[in-house]
């Protein structure tokens, strides 16, 4: 290949980003950290590495449903009546009765009129915000809202502003910033995936309404983990008149893969004919619609799933607060633990592996400089005793690694 050509001026481009990525080089051992494969055990939460068993605590799989054999017989079930794949688009051969149910009881268990299932959450926010918006447009998103809400305003060619994270008094003076007469939506995620606190959306809502505004919330982090019965933000704050438009994934909490969005029919119909990722990618599988189904029934059955996080997750959280290690704003099953640098998120992972438990180090740039941490959630599969052993883990890394005195 001819170093000077096309190849060596992306050589070139890609030696910039890996610098500008601070102290680290492209797959160095920090960031081979994250990549670690896994193999699941049976006796889940547990998993194995390299021959040793682990207690894992970085999981997104908080309603401890991957690897449930009703969701496994579910998503089998589908397989050998529909086969592997639906082989066109949803408008074209690719519909099956097992997506239109899902939408239906999606929508209702979200408390909207409809919704409709995408094939992942990145498909549905880039998707879902390209086509209803445009060039005149402004969406305010909050600061650390997920990648894909930024993607889809990019894509829309929207003018984005940027307000501080969860600060509503901060999206009320950037209000005052906006030019068009166009649209005005405030974007949030109901639940923030790398800090787990809560959207402050009553009074977000009320800033949104003094200004006309539409409000759409990504509930990826919040389905099967906030709420009394894990319905998400709108039963957190016992509200039904919170959010225009809610979107999701069924990659987390709902063991599958997939992403939903739910409104007013009109709406739906409106995304069924314009949504790209929609109307021109192949439909969600079989295998995938049937466990998302079957996960979202046992999530509607089972209550105390919900229950379950929110006590333990609580629990871990006062421990590691009570021992002095910083938890940032968490309030949901999302903890981290902030390390600081990204060479002492990556000491202090690598200590708590030693102590028998996974915790994943998220770095920069996925978090601000100096912020790095280790991203821990708690699931409806993890035991009392299994908190405990993750407490102690942690506290014991945190003195071992100086993060807190000893
Ligand atoms: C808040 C949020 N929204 C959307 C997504 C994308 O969902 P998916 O993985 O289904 O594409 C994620 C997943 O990482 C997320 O954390």
């Amino acid at each position: 290949m001819n170093a000077s050509g096309g190849w060596g001026r992306l050589e070139h481009r890609l030696d910039a980003i890996a610098r500008r990525m601070r102290s680290l080089e492209w797959g160095d051992e920090y960031r081979r950290a994250s990549f670690v494969p896994y193999d699941m055990e049976p006796d889940q939460p547990y998993v194995t590495v390299d021959g040793r068993r682990l207690l894992m605590m970085s999981s997104y799989s908080y309603l401890g449903l991957a690897g449930d054999q009703r969701v496994i017989e579910a998503a089998t079930t589908a397989v050998e009546h529909y086969g592997t794949g639906n082989h066109g688009v949803r408008a074209l051969a690719g519909t099956i009765p097992l997506h239109e149910e899902l939408e239906a009881e999606l929508a209702a268990f979200v408390g909207r009129e409809s919704a409709l299932v995408f094939t992942s959450g990145y498909a549905v926010n880039t998707g879902v915000i390209a086509s209803m918006f445009g060039p005149d447009d402004t969406l305010l998103v909050d600061k650390t809202v997920h990648a894909s809400l930024i993607d889809g305003a990019k894509l829309a060619g929207a003018t984005v502003i940027r307000w501080r994270h969860n600060d509503p008094e901060h999206l009320d003076r950037k209000m005052h910033e906006v030019q068009s007469t166009g649209l005005r939506v405030v974007v949030v995620d109901s639940v923030y995936s790398m800090d787990g606190d809560i959207a402050r959306l009553p009074e977000i809502r009320e800033v949104a309404d003094r200004w006309g505004a539409l409000v759409m919330a990504d509930e990826a982090h919040a389905l099967g983990v906030i709420g009394k019965t894990g319905r998400g933000i709108e039963e957190h704050y016992g509200r039904d008149d919170l959010v225009d438009v809610k979107v999701g994934t069924l990659s987390k909490g709902i063991p599958s893969m997939g992403g939903w969005v739910a409104g007013p029919e009109r709406l739906m119909l409106f995304l069924k004919y314009h949504a790209r990722p929609f109307l021109f990618s192949a439909a969600l599988g079989p295998a995938q619609a049937g466990a998302a189904l079957e996960a979202l029934r046992i999530l509607d059955q089972e209550p105390e799933r919900v229950t379950h996080i929110q006590r333990e997750s609580a629990r871990l959280r006062s421990t590691l607060v009570d021992a002095g290690i910083d938890v940032g704003q968490s309030e949901t099953a999302v903890i981290p633990i902030i390390c600081g640098s990204d060479g002492a998120a990556y000491d202090y992972a690598m200590a708590v592996k030693g102590a028998g438990v996974i915790g994943l180090p998220v770095l920069t740039p996925a978090v601000p400089n100096n912020l790095a941490r280790l991203r821990i959630s708690v699931t409806a599969r993890h035991s009392p005793a299994d908190v405990d052993l993750a407490a102690n883990a942690f506290r014991l890394a945190a003195y071992q690694t100086h993060l807190i005195a000893a």
